[in-house]
């Protein structure tokens, strides 16, 4: 049994192992009744191992290593990416959910910032796992707080969750909104204006 590392409440064994991926790929193509030897499937174990490497590529990563870049801009007021696309795995199913993230925060006093493309950076870190949305959304927020030491942050995110569309109860469309307020975002006010800045498409 190798011993797990921690990430953020989730844990991970620490390295990709592609020839035990591609194992398992095969004896699941045999569990489901198909033969892996037939023509089409012989490169599909190696290939699907590969995906799931950089589908899962944010259990090898931690979000120090995309939010590096700060500024000390002086500004200090809401800063918000909007509409950042997500593609996650749920963690219940394997089977994709996908959809928006809105991130926002308010800088510290200071103005450290950081830059706009490390926001959706810092989403792919934890889209890149077996998630849970509410454990996804609330990761990007506390991780933020952690490492840029904002006044607040907010992080919406709004999923279709392919596991409720093509299998189970099937309701194509219906989506999935998941908040998480932190610090001075939780003042009623401040909330309301991040919030119509999210919906005000
Ligand atoms: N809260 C939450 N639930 C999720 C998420 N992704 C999937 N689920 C739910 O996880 C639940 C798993 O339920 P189970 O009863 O163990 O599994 P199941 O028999 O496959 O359930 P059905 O999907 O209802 O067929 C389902 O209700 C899924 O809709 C998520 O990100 N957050
Ligand atoms: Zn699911």
């Amino acid at each position: 049994m190798i011993d797990p590392v921690t990430l953020d409440g989730q844990s991970a064994i620490g390295t990709f192992d592609q020839k035990r991926a591609e194992n398992a790929i095969r004896e699941l193509l045999i569990a489901v009744g198909e033969d892996p030897d037939r023509e089409g499937l012989l490169d599909t174990p190696a290939r699907v191992a590969r995906a799931y490497q950089e589908i899962f590529a944010g259990l090898w990563q931690e979000p120090e290593d995309v939010l590096t870049t700060t500024f000390d801009l002086g500004h200090d007021e809401m800063v918000l990416v909007k509409d950042i696309e997500v593609y996650s795995t749920c963690e219940h199913h394997l089977v994709p959910f996908r959809g928006l993230a809105h991130v926002g925060y308010i800088p510290s006093t200071s103005g450290k910032i950081t830059g706009l493309s490390k926001l959706a950076r810092l989403v792919d870190v934890y889209a890149r796992r077996p998630q849970v949305q509410e454990r996804l959304t609330s990761q990007v927020a506390d991780s933020l707080m952690r490492i840029l030491e904002p006044r607040g942050a907010i992080v919406v995110i709004e999923c279709e969750h392919m596991c409720m569309s093509m299998r189970g109860i099937r309701k194509a469309g219906a989506k999935t909104i998941t908040s998480a307020v932190r610090g001075q975002l939780r003042d009623p006010a401040t909330r309301a204006e991040a919030m119509s800045l999210i919906i005000g498409r």
